[in-house]
């Protein structure tokens, strides 16, 4: 019998947008785990502090996926104060989820420097990779073309046969949009430009306190 399922999609979240729901629904349509997890890392171990606070950040995931069952938010990086690492959080689920087979997603542009992840054999020891387009960061580009080298491309149905380790390259539509590129477009003199790359909640909840404003 084939395991349940479990979609995790590690980000910064600072805020979520369109891009990110996107890539959750493309995976749980095509891959139909039970849920899809938004986990909002608590500080990102590799890059900047995020502009806004955990709860800030994990009160927009929640309003951006109220409308989508299947969606949920996972808490565990956030609870847990301190630098978060795939590879830690990934052999935390595991614990929380024996039955089930992981699957961790990302955009290509994260494939792309994967390999300066904190122990990313580990992370592909516990989970599969589901590598959603996005525009700039091609098959070729940094870490992608050795890792596609190294495990393959698999096909969806692949992913069933093996329990973790498989890269799956998905053919969604890319979608041209970040993070800092709203939160510049919301300190710009025209913050009503990121309006269509946020789920209209979280615009409402950004405008409500004031997040994101120019200094
Ligand atoms: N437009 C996009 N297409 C595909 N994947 C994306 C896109 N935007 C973000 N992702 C992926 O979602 C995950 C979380 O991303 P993150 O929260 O850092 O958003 P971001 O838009 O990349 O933020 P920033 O611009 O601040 O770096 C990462 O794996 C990232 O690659
Ligand atoms: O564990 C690591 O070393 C590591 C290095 C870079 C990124 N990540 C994770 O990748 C996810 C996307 O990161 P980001 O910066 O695009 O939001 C998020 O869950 C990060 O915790 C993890």
């Amino acid at each position: 019998m084939t395991k349940p399922r479990l979609a995790i999609l590690g980000g910064t979240f600072d805020p979520v947008h369109k891009a990110h729901l996107a890539c959750a629904l493309y995976v749980q349509q095509l891959l139909q785990p039970e849920q899809v997890q938004l986990m909002p890392c608590h500080l990102p171990a590799h890059r900047s502090s995020p502009g806004v606070s955990p709860e800030h950040r994990a009160a927009m995931v929640k309003l951006a996926i109220a409308p989508h069952p299947g969606l949920s938010l996972q808490t565990l990086e956030l609870d847990q104060h301190r630098p978060s690492y795939t590879a830690d959080s990934l052999q935390q689920l595991a614990l929380l989820y024996p039955q089930h087979q992981l699957l961790f997603v990302m955009g290509s542009d994260s494939l792309a420097y994967f390999k300066s992840w904190k122990k990313w054999q580990s992370i592909l020891e516990l989970s599969h990779l589901v590598v959603c387009q996005r525009p700039g960061s091609g098959r070729t580009d940094g870490d992608c073309a050795a890792l596609l080298d190294q495990f393959g491309v698999a096909t969806p149905k692949q992913l069933a046969v093996q329990q973790s380790g498989a890269i799956l390259w998905l053919d969604n539509a890319p979608m041209d949009l970040s993070a800092s590129q709203i939160r510049q477009l919301l300190q710009s003199p025209q913050p009503e430009l990121a309006a269509p790359l946020l789920d209209s909640r979280v615009l409402d909840y950004i405008r409500q306190h004031q997040l994101y404003q120019a200094m």
